[in-house]
């Protein structure tokens, strides 16, 4: 099938890229390079260096499908700046759908995220559960959701979102390469390669065994995987959403633990307080993408910290 893949240039999209080529898609990326990097996208994939409003002057009748990774998508940022969360994760859809709308695109995977949910009322965390999200970031996506539903229902795309919760470790050279980089895993790395001299832990007042706050991480890959699955199964006029996480969570103090083991690095930590909007919990309930998708969740979280360790030692080499 021929895929454009918006956001391609980016983490997760990069390696959803490099499996669409693998099985044998041809795919077009599209990326602004506002966060990605034009060396991610992968051999094998055409490249346009566009913002997501201007995909109508990309997509074509040819075009069989979009994956849609093109937002931004930092919690803390959105609550401080809310506009370009709005205008590239809502405006920026919008601009996406009239243009598949045009070119009679009919299929559409979504990168959603957990933080639809807000302050989880239980967990883990059910597709059927009360979104209500605490900052602009999960709103934009929840919007979305909205929207993508509406097109389904009067246009006849088939569309799918998939909820990530934490994504993490790398595939070969594709690993994680933000700039601030807010997240666990690449953060507790750096100070295991000597990038960095402490680790922060935020938050030792949580309801939570250890105080800190508890994740879902999932391999990066496998969460690539759902979005070839998802692909096979999106139907036209159907809009499904789908959690993607492991159903295990792991404290902060845990996964800092899976770094010292599988590092054999110190990696001192620091004990800070708790960052704004953090929830305490998420876990994902991932059986409806089980049962539904045929997903299974194949990587433990200390091969997520290897691979994330592998990427982030031949980056240091290379710097
Ligand atoms: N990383 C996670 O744990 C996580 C969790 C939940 C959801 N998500 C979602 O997954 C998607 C990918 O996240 P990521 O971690 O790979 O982020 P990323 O920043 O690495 O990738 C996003 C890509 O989109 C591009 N982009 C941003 N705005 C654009 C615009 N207006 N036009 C064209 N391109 C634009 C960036 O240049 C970048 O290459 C995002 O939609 C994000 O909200 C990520
Ligand atoms: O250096 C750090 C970085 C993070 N944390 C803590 O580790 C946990 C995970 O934080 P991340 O920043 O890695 O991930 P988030 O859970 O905040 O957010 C991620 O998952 C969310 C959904 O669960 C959203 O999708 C969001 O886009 C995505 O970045 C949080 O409790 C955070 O406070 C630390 O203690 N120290």
């Amino acid at each position: 099938m021929k895929i454009l893949v918006t956001g391609g240039a980016g983490y997760i999209g990069s390696v959803v890229t490099a499996l669409l080529l693998q099985a044998g898609h041809t795919v077009t990326v599209l990326d602004d390079l506002s966060t990605g990097h034009r060396d991610a996208v992968p051999q094998g994939a055409s490249f346009v260096a566009a913002d997501v409003t201007e995909a109508g002057d990309v997509l074509d009748p040819s075009y069989g499908a979009v994956l849609h990774f093109a937002a931004k998508s930092l919690v803390s940022e959105s609550t401080r700046d809310p506009g370009p969360y709005w205008r590239t994760n809502v405006a920026g859809t919008l601009a996406l759908l009239e243009a598949t709308r045009r070119h009679g695109t009919e299929r559409m995977v979504f990168s959603s995220t957990a933080a639809v949910y807000g302050e989880p009322a239980s967990t883990p965390i059910a597709e059927t559960d009360p979104a209500l999200p605490t900052n602009p970031y999960g709103a934009s996506k929840l919007a979305t959701d909205r929207m993508l539903e509406s097109w389904s229902q009067a246009y006849g795309l088939g569309a799918v979102s998939l909820r990530y919760f934490n994504v993490a470790g790398a595939r070969g050279p594709l690993g994680e390469r933000h700039d601030p980089e807010t997240h666990l895993v690449p953060n507790l790395l750096r100070v295991a390669a000597g990038s960095a001299e402490n680790a922060q832990i935020h938050g030792t007042d949580y309801p939570t065994p250890d105080g800190s706050a508890v994740r879902d991480y999932l391999h990066v890959v496998d969460l690539a995987e759902a979005h070839l699955r998802a692909l096979d199964r999106v139907a036209p006029g159907r809009f499904r959403v789908y959690n993607l996480g492991t159903g295990s969570g792991y404290s902060v103090r845990e996964v800092l633990g899976a770094v010292r083991r599988v590092t054999g690095q110190p990696v001192p930590a620091v004990e800070g307080p708790r960052r704004p909007g953090d929830p305490a919990v998420l876990v994902a309930g991932n059986e409806r993408a089980q049962r539904e998708l045929g997903w299974e969740v194949r990587r433990t979280i200390d091969e997520i910290v290897a691979d994330a360790w592998s990427f982030t030692r031949e980056r240091s080499a290379h710097r």
